[in-house]
């Protein structure tokens, strides 16, 4: 019989072998061979042998199953029909949406089911309602996905409904002689081990549990004595009983001492025998099966036997609970993957599709209970060794394989009449990748191993996808039969590049139904993960595999005695290879006692048993070795820069948020200033007007109002000009937006409240008009071109007019009528001169050097050649000169315009107020002129 049958079936590396002359096999002396058409050989010096195997469709009486008569059938005898019979499939893909459980915290599910096939994923990140409802929702708004997978099972369902809708057919194909392949896929915390082992409560069980129990009801009463058992992938063999029997004490190392650290774990109901499926498959009752179990993990690209009995170095020295020293060693071995040997090929071609672990060991199990039993011995020896220490989360691949012998009842001494079939539930680890789980040194590599194994899974599937496109498309062209030079040409399914896909390989490319478990948990943030694995599911449903009968073994090597065979391991020879790891496993036990325990753990490396007589190191092609060693390479140096590159962006993002805060802090500290100056300043102009209205008697009671003279009436104009002085000296000093600030600060131009209002306006390259009309301009204070140019808007009071307080107003009117000739502008040389003078002496008494230091440099006045001309007569250029009524003010302009200059600092101004608060008032008079002139 083939499973290799004459449909097109994806090219494999074992293919790509089988292409070079293979020596023909030469089958020892108690093997059957079945060759093309030949006819079964048998050596009769084995009373077991020497009957001819029949077909089993010609005993078949009812099958309740499946109608066997076509295909059941024996290789050699109806390849034709075989190959009629085989039929191509796409891999099964079932999503399951985990429920959301109170105590998680809440996000927005980005899943929502469409209907009972399909889903849409959206990105959360695009979608900017932030509600928090507990319900499925899509934006219309953020980019989503439609996936489709042969059934979408909501939160609510339950174990049961999840078992029989997905795995019942494949248990049913089991004990039909089919091959079956389910695994779990999905991120961490989705839900692959719920599904695959079950939780707790009542009912809860798994799929794997229930798959047991549905097989044991199913066989109830039809088992064979277990005098064969299967070896390698096709392979049927003479069991050895004492092998064959579950280990007694469940193989745990040191049991008494660890029992407490692991006690929590042995009562884990996961797969309690309290809960069973009561589900039974009517099955032909002409037919004995003997059912035979392992159980390997694949951690860190090994596999290991998960039942295999742990070795202890230090078996009573020390397992401690916190303090021990001398922690226990315990060693386990790596196994190495094998290529199905030639001599249990079953086509005519002699080649085998699938690889074996070598060294395995499968237990022989009666009833549901002594399975699950194992099961648990599996998953304590997980818990020992590490990959589930202190930890719900798997960091590596188990697999639990189901194999079943079925002969009939009136064959029993000929195994050549047996049929094995298997089915194999894998629980893979979880697919985040590195950067989401933040691991380093030990983890990363872990993390890097399992997206290894992942991400060669995936390549496989799509390399097998492309191949079988390639072919349907070839057939597709009418009159084309002969598809052998596309086959030729197909692409290398790159299987034997991790250990999963390399143990997985011959249910893709043997035959057998594949059905993928998608798991899902939409309120974890992983989206990108999430959606990750949806386009895997995807690519996985584009696959078909070939589903046809499992392969009939022939017996193949005479009753293995202990000591060898695949059953045995050599003993190490020399000192063991291998890592030595350290693993803490901790508990809380009664009392909220922690117990821990401290393991040294050996993984010694595989060693080559060479008990096949096969070459367990075919050549294969290196070219697509170091392809994939350097896609391996620059993917983790892809996650390494992208991690350098976030630590970067969080560094940059740092250091622009403490410029930036003490920048505010700087514009916060300088703008407090300059509003404290102000207020200062303005306080002080209202002192100034206040003790100027005190000596012109306008304010008090009972003073004698005194008219104030044209002097006066100027040293108030020239305070009025001191202040502006200093305002525009301190926007000068600040920024454009500060200016702007200060502008339209609530207290600019208080000081000045009956003055006209100014604004800024623009005027482009036009100096300010100098005639008397014109408005009159200061240059901008924000130090830009001369197109700013600040004015005074239209007033009431005449420009050319100086300010005086609003009482004083009428009285300089009524002082003006009288007046014959202006007071002021007449002056004489001599009398300025003596005004000058008197004002000197003032200065020297206050010692207005001291005062101001640098008075020198205070303010440069550069009034007109005209002025400066009389200022030269009268005395120099320190002289302030004083218009004449009707002329132009050139000297407050210019003082205005030279403003912007910073020739005053603030200091030397707080200074000159200081003494002016300090004065008299005639000596306030002579320091203001001081400042203005000096
Ligand atoms: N359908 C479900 N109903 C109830 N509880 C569930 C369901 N699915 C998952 N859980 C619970 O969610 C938790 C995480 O599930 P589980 O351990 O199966 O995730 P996982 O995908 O196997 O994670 P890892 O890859 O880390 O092993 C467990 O406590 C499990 O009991």
């Amino acid at each position: 019989m083939t499973t290799r049958s004459k449909a097109a079936a994806p090219a494999t590396r074992a293919s790509t072998r089988n292409k070079t002359p293979v020596p023909p096999p030469s089958p020892p002396p108690l093997v059957k061979t079945l060759k093309g058409k030949a006819t079964i050989q048998s050596d009769t010096s084995n009373p077991r042998a020497t009957a001819l195997r029949k077909p089993l469709v010609n005993r078949a009486n009812t099958h309740v199953i499946k109608p066997a008569a076509q295909r059941i059938v024996v290789a050699g005898k109806n390849l034709e029909a075989r190959a009629a019979t085989a039929e191509r499939e796409p891999i099964l893909a079932y999503l399951r949406i985990r429920p959301h459980f109170g105590d998680e915290p809440v996000s927005i599910p980005y899943l929502e089911p469409l209907s009972d096939t399909s889903v849409r994923i959206t990105d959360p990140s695009s979608d900017a309602q932030g509600a928090s409802k507990i319900h499925y929702r899509v934006s219309a708004i953020a980019p989503s996905s439609i996936y489709k997978f042969s059934h979408v099972f909501p939160p609510a369902t339950v174990q049961e409904e999840f078992f029989s809708r997905t795995t019942l057919p494949l248990v049913r194909d089991l004990l039909d002689g089919q091959n079956g392949l389910l695994f779990a896929y999905g991120v961490t915390n989705s839900g692959k081990t719920y599904t695959i082992q079950g939780g707790g409560e009542p009912g809860s069980a798994g799929i794997l549990p229930r798959s047991l129990d549905v097989l044991f009801n199913s066989i109830d009463g039809l088992h064979s004595d277990g005098r064969y058992r299967p070896v390698r992938l096709y392979g049927v063999e003479e069991a050895d009983p004492s092998e064959s029997a579950p280990p007694a004490g469940m193989g745990v190392p040191n049991k008494a001492a660890l029992a407490e650290v692991l006690a929590e774990h042995l009562t884990t109901p996961g797969h309690s025998t309290g809960s069973t499926d009561p589900t039974v498959i009517k099955i032909d009752r002409n037919y004995e099966y003997s059912v035979w179990i392992s159980y390997a993990e694949v951690y860190n690209e090994k596999v290991y036997d998960l039942l295999a009995s742990v070795t202890e170095k230090e078996a009573d020295s020390g397992f401690y609970q916190g303090q021990g020293t001398h922690p226990l060693v315990v060693t386990r071995k790596a196994l190495m993957v094998k290529p199905s040997p030639s001599t249990d090929a079953t086509d005519e071609s002699g080649a085998s599709t699938g690889r074996y672990i070598s060294g395995m060991k499968q237990f022989r199990v009666t009833d549901a209970a002594q399975a699950k039993e194992l099961l648990k011995l599996g998953q304590l020896h997980r818990r020992v060794f590490g990959t589930l220490a202190n930890s719900q989360s798997s960091r590596s691949h188990s697999m639990v394989t189901i194999k079943l012998l079925k002969g009939h009842r009136s064959e029993r001494d000929d195994p050549g009449s047996l049929q094995m079939s298997r089915l194999t539930i894998v629980d893979l680890a979880g697919s985040e990748r590195a950067k989401y789980t933040q691991t380093s040194g030990d983890r990363l590599k872990e993390a890097g191993n399992i997206n290894k194994s992942l991400m060669v899974l995936g390549q496989c599937m799509e390399v097998m996808r492309a191949n079988q496109k390639r072919l349907a498309q070839s057939l597709a062209v009418p009159g084309r039969t002969d598809t052998r030079d596309i086959k030729k040409a197909l692409a290398v399914v790159p299987f034997r590049h991790t250990k999963l896909t390399e143990i997985l390989m011959d249910y893709f490319a043997g035959d057998g139904r594949v059905v993928m478990i998608v798991n899902v948990n939409p309120y974890d943030t992983g989206f990108e993960e999430n959606s990750h694995v949806m386009k895997f599911s995807a690519l996985a449903r584009e696959v078909s595999t070939v589903v046809n009968n499992a392969p009939v073994p022939r017996l193949q090597a005479s009753p293995t005695k202990p000591g060898s065979g695949p059953y045995t391991r050599l003993p190490p020879s020399g000192i063991p290879r291998g890592i030595m790891r350290k693993v803490t496993i901790s508990s809380v036990g009664p009392g909220k006692k922690v117990s821990e325990a401290h393991l040294d753990i050996l993984e010694e490396d595989e060693q080559s048993d060479g008990d096949d007589g096969e070459s367990s190191h075919e050549p294969i092609n290196p070219l697509v070795d170091a392809l994939f060693d350097e896609i391996e390479d620059l993917r983790m140096r892809l996650y390494e820069a992208e991690l350098r590159c976030a630590i970067v962006e969080v560094e940059t993002r740092e250091e622009v948020m403490k410029e930036m805060e003490e920048r505010m802090r700087e514009v916060e500290r300088t703008y407090a200033q300059r509003l404290m100056s102000e207020v200062e300043r303005n306080e002080r102009k209202i002192d100034a007007k206040i003790d100027m209205l005190h000596q012109a008697g306008l304010l008090g009671t009972g003073k004698k109002v005194t008219v104030l003279s044209e002097s006066e009436i100027e040293s108030f104009d020239e305070a009025e000009e001191v202040e502006v002085h200093d305002s525009i000296q301190d926007f000068t000093d600040s920024d454009k937006e500060m200016n702007t600030d200060l502008l339209s600060s609530p207290l600019h131009g208080k000081g000045k409240s009956s003055m006209p209002a100014r604004t800024i306006a623009k005027q482009h390259s036009s100096p300010p008009k100098s005639t008397e009309e014109g408005p009159r301009g200061v240059e901008d204070i924000s130090g830009g071109s001369d197109n700013v140019v600040e004015e005074e808007e239209p007033s009431s009071i005449s420009e050319d007019e100086d300010y005086v307080p609003p009482a004083a107003q009428t009285m300089k009117a009524s002082q003006q009528k009288k007046r014959t000739k202006p007071a002021v502008a007449t002056n004489t040389g001599k009398t300025r001169q003596s005004s000058i003078s008197k004002l000197q002496q003032e200065m020297n008494v206050l010692k207005i050097e001291d005062v101001i230091p640098e008075a020198e440099d205070s303010i440069i006045i550069v009034p007109n050649r005209k002025t400066r001309q009389v200022a030269a007569e009268v005395g120099g250029l320190g002289i302030e000169y004083i218009p004449q009524k009707g002329e132009v003010d050139t000297v407050k302009k210019k003082k205005r315009q030279l403003a912007t200059k910073s020739v005053v600092t603030e200091e030397q101004v707080t200074r000159v107020v200081g003494a002016l608060e300090q004065s008299t008032d005639a000596e306030r008079r002579g320091i203001r002129r001081m400042a203005r002139t000096s």
